[in-house]
């Protein structure tokens, strides 16, 4: 059998929240790789900028203003990106909120915020590509960004982890599902990326960032591309068996767990 892995051409993705970090840098790496891509966020300016990127280095992009919490306006997107593109072939779960607060004090409204981005938003999105890639016959794939806490947790960010853990069940549940249908989900799970988004949301002080990198065995931060890259593999052709699994692409964060109070020998 010979793939070409690496390749997209004529192929069409989604990307939620594609208008900033991580979900930007998929959506580039995409339209790069030969497919089109319909990118989906709140802030309609942001992914106009990303849609301008990709056109300028000759790709092709729409950009679709959508609330992921809300499960018509997902319908919506999914059709607006089949009818421009005339097809689909999967999708990347990317968009998600985030704060750090301790448990005991988050407001059900915080808990809600989060849960209903990440997780419901998540299973909305994927439903719905899902549906459409059972009525085009076509089979496809789904990538959902998570993060390790999802398995180990989180002080902090209680709302991201359960969101998250969630996200890596439904990843499991519907890769048995869906495979009949030829339709593969899988996760990847980013260490500490360089992105406005998570530097205001995680790490806003120097203080904070140092203490982030101090858990690094690597000893930096991600590229948004090195997150990029590795989707790209979890997306294509070179990834065709594989299914219900989640990379993690973190420097040895998750492993280097300083029992020993260091990171390295
Ligand atoms: C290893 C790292 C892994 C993961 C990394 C990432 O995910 S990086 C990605 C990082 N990127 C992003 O996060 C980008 C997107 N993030 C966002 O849009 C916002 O952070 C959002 C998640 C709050 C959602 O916005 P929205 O417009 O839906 O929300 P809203 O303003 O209406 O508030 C809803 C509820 O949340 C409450 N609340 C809010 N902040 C705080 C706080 N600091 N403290 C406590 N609570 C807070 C607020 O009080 C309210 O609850 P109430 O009072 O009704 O009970
Ligand atoms: N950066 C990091 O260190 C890590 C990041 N991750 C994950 O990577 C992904 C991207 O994060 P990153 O790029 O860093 O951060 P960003 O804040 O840049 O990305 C979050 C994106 O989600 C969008 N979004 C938020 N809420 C909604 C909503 N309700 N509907 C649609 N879109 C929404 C935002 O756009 P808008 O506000 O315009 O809607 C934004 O584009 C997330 O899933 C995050 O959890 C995981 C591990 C580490």
């Amino acid at each position: 059998m010979t793939l070409e892995s690496g390749r997209f051409d004529g192929r069409t993705y989604i990307v939620t929240g594609g208008g900033s970090g991580i979900g930007r840098a998929i959506a580039q790496a995409l339209a790069d790789a030969g497919a089109r891509v319909a990118v989906a966020g709140r802030t309609a300016e942001r992914l106009d900028e990303t849609v301008a990127l990709i056109e300028k280095a000759g790709g092709e992009a729409l950009a679709v203003p959508t609330d992921v919490r809300d499960p018509e306006a997902v319908d919506a997107l999914v059709s607006a990106a089949a009818e421009r593109f005339g097809r689909l072939d999967g999708l990347v779960n990317n968009a998600a909120g985030n704060f750090v607060v301790p448990g005991i004090d988050l407001s059900p409204g915080g808990w809600r915020a989060v849960v209903d981005i990440v997780l419901n938003g998540s299973y909305y999105c994927t439903r719905a590509v899902a549906r459409r890639l059972r009525e085009q016959g076509t089979g496809g794939s789904v990538l959902s960004v998570i993060a390790s806490y999802a398995w180990h947790g989180h002080p902090g960010t209680v709302h991201s982890a359960a969101a998250k853990a969630g996200v890596l069940a439904m990843t499991r549940t519907l890769a048995v599902e869906l495979a009949p249908l030829g339709i593969r989900l899988n996760c990847i799970a980013p260490g500490p990326t360089e992105t406005a988004g998570a530097g205001a949301a995680l790490w806003a002080t120097q203080e904070a960032r140092e203490e982030v990198l101090a858990t690094v065995p690597a000893g930096r931060f991600a590229d948004p591309a090195e997150i990029a890259n590795a989707s790209l593999f979890l997306l294509g052709d070179g990834a065709s068996y594989l299914t219900g699994e989640c990379l993690t692409v973190d420097g040895g964060q998750w492993l280097g767990k300083q029992v020993y109070g260091r990171t390295s020998a």
